[in-house]
């Protein structure tokens, strides 16, 4: 990838629309806007232009044209759009002409995002909350990945990562000091307590998980005896067809995932075989990994139905028992809730608990700074070298090993913005755009 290239692609959905936004990126920007729709418009105003092909000089479409010169633009080169016809022949013959330009080329997923960061547009955080922006499926995910996009995260670890820096250069003074035998208590005492708040302040925005959660979507399985009506149960919630019934027992053996919007709050609804000893080789491997969805699950449905006595559900985060069948009549007593999937008896205030219990641990999730293990990695590498300088001086040990814990905690925390050990993160990330992006 060399950003010599100027790239082209549709920004905007594929299919038959009104208009298709093109978007292009890079050198020759200009001379695009010169060769095929005419004078340059001023920056950042549409003018409607007829773009042409120059070879022929046959029209193509009428189309606006913006034009966006660098430093300023998204990817901070110069940039233009041209909003065309949506039809499919007008949006290939532009696309055709432009791939037919010296030096251009269609983009790849997510290139115009990666020459915004490496033209420094962008930090590496921010690009991840673009990245959840696009694939947000609920309002709570949309808000936290627009938080994320605004530098939320990447604003706190920059901040950090000042104050870790300054830290740095009182400690690298106070070893000026011990040179001449004197290192004076209270600047040691100065840079402790400095210290002290920014693990503090890193280890607190660690303990909330809600963000993690949030992003992935908070994991409910259903679980239990074959037949007990996990499969019925999932269809009704989910509001389609999804998972075969049968009042054969043992029918579910694979586990079938459904993601649900639980008024604004994503959730993944986990269907999973019968549980109970098998000969079959199958079944046996069904049941085997419905254990260990529920193991997983952050809210496992324990579903039990009336002709069964009381089975205990394995041990989970979050146990709800949900007696099933409750249109046969027999009405149970032991449990958190009872429901018929045939009627719908029950369904509204299952969802109404799911929806009390996933914001309760979902609740923080407005205030969480971490979305991505990446992050987590990064500010737990930071942390745990902040807590080994402070115990270091503390014991009043040797004060260079000490700075050398601060200094690696610096780089921890740089890497959360993408400031070091970089190149790997961006080629997975921007696999996950799409073109245009
Ligand atoms: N009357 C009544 N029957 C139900 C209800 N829910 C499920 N059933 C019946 O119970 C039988 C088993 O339902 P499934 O949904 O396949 O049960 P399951 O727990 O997924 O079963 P396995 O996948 O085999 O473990 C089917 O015959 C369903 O029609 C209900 O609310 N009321
Ligand atoms: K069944
Ligand atoms: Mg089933």
């Amino acid at each position: 990838m060399r950003s010599d290239d100027t790239i082209f692609a549709p920004a905007s959905g594929f299919g038959r629309a009104a208009v298709c936004v093109v978007r292009i990126s890079g050198p020759k920007s200009r001379f695009i806007i010169e060769t095929i729709a005419g004078p340059v418009p001023s920056a950042r105003r549409l003018a409607l232009r007829t773009l042409r092909d120059p070879e022929t000089g046959d029209a193509l479409d009428q189309a606006l044209v913006a034009w966006m010169p660098g430093p300023g633009s998204f990817t901070g080169e110069d940039q233009v759009e041209l909003h065309v016809h949506g039809g499919l022949a007008s949006r290939a013959a532009v696309l055709r002409t432009l791939g037919d330009l010296p030096d251009c080329r269609a983009a790849e997923a997510g290139e115009f995002t990666r020459r915004a960061f490496l033209n420094g547009r962008m930090d590496l955080s921010r690009v991840e909350g673009l990245a959840d922006l696009i694939d947000a499926e609920t309002e709570a995910q949309r808000r936290q990945a627009l938080l994320q996009l605004e530098g939320r995260l990447g604003n706190a670890a920059e901040g950090w990562r000042e104050d870790v820096l300054q830290a740095l250069a009182m400690l690298e003074a106070s070893l000026d000091f011990s040179d001449e035998g004197d290192v004076p208590e209270a600047l040691e005492e100065e840079i402790l307590r400095r210290l002290r708040i920014l693990a503090t302040a890193i280890g607190e925005t660690l303990a909330n998980r809600s963000g993690e959660r949030l992003r992935e979507g908070l994991m409910v399985v259903l679980a239990g005896a074959p037949n007990a009506g996990k499969s019925t149960l999932l269809n009704a919630l989910a509001q389609r067809d999804v998972a075969i019934v049968s009042p054969i027992a043992g029918t579910t053996r694979d586990a079938i995932e459904v993601r649900c919007d639980l008024g604004g709050l994503p959730v993944i609804i986990v269907d999973t075989a019968g549980l109970r000893e098998s000969t079959d080789v199958i079944e046996r491997e069904g049941v085997a990994r419905a254990e260990a969805r529920a193991r997983q699950a952050d809210i496992v449905l324990w579903l039990i139905p009336p002709e069964d006595g009381v089975i205990e559900p394995p041990p989970g985060r979050l146990v709800l028992r949900v007696g099933t069948k409750s249109d046969l009549n027999r009405t149970r007593h032991d449990c958190d809730l009872v429901v018929s999937a045939a009627t719908g008896a029950g369904i509204p205030e299952l969802i109404d608990r799911l929806q009390i219990e996933a914001g309760k641990l979902l609740g923080g999730g407005s205030d969480a700074l971490v979305t991505r293990e990446r992050h987590r990695l990064a500010l737990e590498s930071a942390k745990d070298c902040l807590t080994k300088a402070i115990e270091m001086l503390e014991r009043r040990g040797p004060v260079e090993l000490a700075a050398e814990e601060v200094r690696l905690a610096a780089r921890a925390l740089g890497r959360v913005a993408g400031r070091v050990d970089v190149d790997d993160v961006l080629d997975r990330l921007f696999a996950s755009f799409c073109i245009g992006k």
